[in-house]
C-alpha cells in the first residue's frame, strides 16, 4: 500500500457524452450532504438542487434517493450522541436527522418535497413493489420531488451496508428510470480506491462489470458513508441487468455537476447490459407464475396480441386459481391458449367481481380502485403461439 493522496483528478478526468434520459434517479451520499463532519450543509447539495431544478426546466424527471439522515442526526445531538455503530443508536439517530434532510432538500427546491421512505423488503413484496411505484409515478405525475430514503427504522440493512446506492438502483428499475446518477466524494471509479493507492487511474468508461472491473472496488474512505465503491457497482450493476446505465461522478465539484446539465460525464460510465424493453421483457417472460389465469374474449386476446394494449375489465370473462394484487398471471384466450402473462393489479376475487364490467364501474364495484388496467400493458408480455398449439 501506498501513501494516501488528495483524489482531486478534475483535470485527468475522461470525459464522455452521458447518454440520452428523460427520467432519472439521483442518489446522493452522505459524504457530500455531511461534508464538513458537523451534520448537514447546503455546500454541495446546491449544485446538485440546481441540477435537478435545470434537468425539470428540461421536461426530465429527477427522482432524488437521499443519504444524509445519520450524519444530520448525530449533529443534532452533539456530544450526547452514541458512539460507535450499535444499530439501534444508528436508527435512532436516522430517526432524529431524517427531517432535517428532508428540510435541507425542501430549503433548496422550488416545487415540494415528498419524503418516501423504503425498505428493501417492500420492494422485494410485488404487492408493496406495486404500491411504491404507483406512489412514485404519482408523485411524478404532480411534478413535485420525491427524495427516498432507506426507512432505516424497520431496516438495519442499509445502516449495515450503506445500501442507498442499491436502493438506488432498486428505485431506478421501480420508476422504469433510464439512467442512475450516483454523487459521491469521489470524482470516479478507480482501478483501486485512491485514498490508499496513489498510483490508482481513473476508469472513464466500463462496458461489463467482470470481476476485474468488481476487484477494483474498496470499502468507504470515511466514517459519514458506509458502502464504499463496492456497493456502487452493485448498484450498476442492478441497474445494468434492468437495462439502465449508471453515472458515477463527483457531487462535490460544482462544474461537474453543471456539465450533467449540458449532457457532459467527468466520471464514470457504467453500462446496462441490455435495452430497459428487453430486460423487462426477459423478467416478465421469466418471473413465476402464481396458479391462476385470467381468460379474456376475442376483442381482448386481438388487443393484446399487438403488444400496445392494457388489459382491463371489460375484456375479462373470467378468473381462476389462486393470485393476488402483484403476482404473476397467465393470461388465456377463450379456447384456453396461453396468449400472455403479466403483473396482475387485482387478486382473483376482484378480478371475478370486475370481469366484464366496465372501467368506470370498478369503484363501484369494490369500493376503490388501483386504476383501470387489471393488467398494464408495462407488466405485459405477449406469448408467441406454438404452430399447432
Ligand atoms: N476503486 C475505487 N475507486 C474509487 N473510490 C473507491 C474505490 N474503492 C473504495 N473507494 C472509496 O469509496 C468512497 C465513496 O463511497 P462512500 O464513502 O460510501 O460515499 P457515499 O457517502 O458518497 O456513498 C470513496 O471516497 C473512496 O474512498
Ligand atoms: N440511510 C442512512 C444511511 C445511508 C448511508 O450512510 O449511505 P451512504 O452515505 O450513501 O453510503 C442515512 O440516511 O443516514
Amino acid at each position: 500500500m501506498t501513501t494516501p493522496r488528495s483524489v482531486d483528478n478534475e483535470q485527468r478526468l475522461p470525459v464522455c457524452a452521458l447518454p440520452h434520459w428523460r427520467r432519472a434517479v439521483l442518489k446522493v451520499g452522505s459524504n457530500l450532504l455531511a461534508a464538513d463532519g458537523r451534520g448537514l450543509t447546503v455546500r454541495y447539495a446546491q449544485a446538485l438542487a440546481d441540477f435537478i431544478a435545470s434537468s425539470h426546466a428540461q421536461g426530465r424527471q429527477v427522482v432524488l434517493v437521499s443519504s444524509g439522515a445519520v450524519a444530520a442526526g448525530r449533529a443534532l445531538m452533539r456530544e450526547h450522541a452514541p458512539a460507535g455503530s450499535d444499530i439501534a443508536a444508528r436508527q435512532a439517530l436516522a430517526a432524529l436527522g431524517q427531517a432535517p434532510m428532508i428540510a435541507l432538500w425542501q430549503s433548496l427546491s422550488a416545487r415540494p418535497v415528498a419524503q418516501v421512505l423504503l425498505t428493501h423488503d417492500d420492494l422485494r413484496n410485488r404487492r408493496r413493489y406495486l404500491n411504491a411505484r404507483a406512489t412514485l409515478r404519482e408523485l411524478l405525475l404532480l411534478d413535485v420531488l420525491p427524495v427516498v430514503n432507506e426507512n432505516d427504522t424497520v431496516a438495519v440493512d442499509e445502516l449495515k451496508l450503506g445500501d442507498n446506492d442499491n436502493l438506488a438502483a432498486i428505485v431506478a428499475a421501480l420508476v422504469d428510470a433510464d439512467l442512475l446518477l450516483i454523487a459521491s466524494d469521489i470524482d470516479a471509479l478507480y482501478t483501486a480506491d485512491p485514498r490508499r493507492e496513489s498510483t490508482a487511474q481513473p476508469v472513464g468508461h466500463v462496458s461489463a462489470l467482470t470481476p476485474r472491473i468488481l476487484a477494483m472496488a474498496g470499502g468507504s474512505g470515511s466514517t459519514a458513508g458506509t458502502g464504499g465503491m463496492r456497493t456502487k457497482l452493485e448498484a450498476a450493476g442492478k441497474a445494468a441487468a434492468a437495462g439502465i446505465p449508471t453515472a458515477l461522478f463527483h457531487g462535490g465539484h460544482a462544474a461537474t455537476v453543471q456539465a450533467l446539465t449540458d449532457g457532459q460525464l467527468h466520471g464514470t460510465l457504467i453500462d446496462a447490459a441490455s435495452s430497459r424493453m428487453q430486460a423487462r421483457k426477459y423478467w416478465l417472460r421469466h418471473a413465476p407464475a402464481a396458479p391462476g389465469r385470467i381468460r379474456v374474449d376475442a376483442g381482448a386476446a386481438l388487443a393484446l396480441g399487438n403488444g400496445r394494449a392494457s388489459l382491463l375489465p371489460g375484456g375479462i370473462v373470467d378468473a381462476e386459481g389462486e393470485f393476488q394484487r402483484g403476482d404473476m398471471v397467465e393470461i388465456i384466450d377463450n379456447e384456453r391458449r396461453s396468449i400472455a402473462r403479466g403483473l396482475c393489479q387485482y387478486g382473483v376475487a376482484e378480478v371475478r367481481r370486475l370481469a366484464g364490467r366496465h372501467s368506470r364501474e370498478i369503484e363501484d364495484r369494490l369500493g376503490y380502485s388501483y386504476g383501470v388496467e387489471v393488467v398494464h400493458r408495462d407488466d405485459l408480455v405477449i406469448i408467441k403461439a406454438e404452430p399447432n398449439s
